[in-house]
């Protein structure tokens, strides 16, 4: 399943984030989630300015593109993001989400990003009020609501995300957008099943699936949450 609206199925889907993956043998971490019950690769682009920490870029979403038998989701923590749609887009994203924060021209971005064919996506950092997506909610794919502060995998999920879950999903049910919500830091499973009875489509997760013991299983359980 790629994309889902709310009101068709219940979706819960689980997108693994590649940053926890082991970098010296990323293949053998892609060839696993392509076999999991996992829908999507979450890949988490930092530039050490939006957020103090320097992940990967362009050359490792193309290389990751090239195995992956499942659809790209690139959550992008760069200043500016607008500079980079069309290459991400050569990169092979398919889900391309910037951060309200990093972003002036918010809505011409989310235009730009639909027009190279993508599916577009919003996230917002833990004290970002979900009222203020009102005005591009219908624009927008996703939102990824972050539930720790972004920059680091391995951080404690930020309880309060769960009244914004809640927040959102009825903003979006009175509006009759059919926008995902996608949570993303710290969850696990003793959260998953809270974060979708709260209203979440999506959990991104890093740490705890490949840091487990059987990374497969740990997608099973949060998929079943
Ligand atoms: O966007 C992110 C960090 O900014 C990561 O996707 C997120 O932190 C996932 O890692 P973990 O599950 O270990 O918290
Ligand atoms: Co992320």
């Amino acid at each position: 399943m790629f994309f889902c609206a709310k009101t068709d199925i219940m979706a819960k889907l689980v997108s693994p984030s590649m940053l926890s993956a082991n970098f010296l043998n990323l293949e053998n971490d892609i060839k696993m989630v392509n076999d999991s019950e996992a829908d999507w690769f979450h890949l988490d682009v930092m530039d050490g300015m939006y957020v103090p920490n320097i992940s990967f870029g362009l050359p490792i979403v193309k290389q990751i593109n090239k195995i992956a038998k499942k659809p790209l989701d690139v959550h992008l923590m760069i200043a500016q993001p607008e500079r980079y749609i069309k290459d991400f887009k050569a990169a092979g994203a398919d889900i391309l989400t910037i951060h309200y924060e990093a972003s002036t021209h918010l809505h011409r971005s989310i235009q730009a990003i639909k027009a190279e064919g993508m599916k577009a996506g919003v996230a917002i950092n833990p004290h970002t009020n979900v009222t203020l997506l009102e005005d591009v909610l219908k624009d927008i794919d996703m939102v990824l609501i972050m539930s720790v502060n972004p920059g680091f995998g391995g951080q404690k999920f930020i309880e309060q995300s769960i009244h914004k879950i809640k927040r959102l999903r009825m903003e979006i049910e009175s509006s009759g957008a059919q926008t995902m919500i996608q949570v993303d830091g710290g969850v696990d499973n003793t959260n998953a099943a809270t974060l979708y009875d709260a209203g979440a489509d999506c959990l991104v997760a890093g740490s705890y699936v490949f840091k487990a013991n059987d990374p497969q299983e740990a997608i099973s359980l949060l998929k079943k949450a």
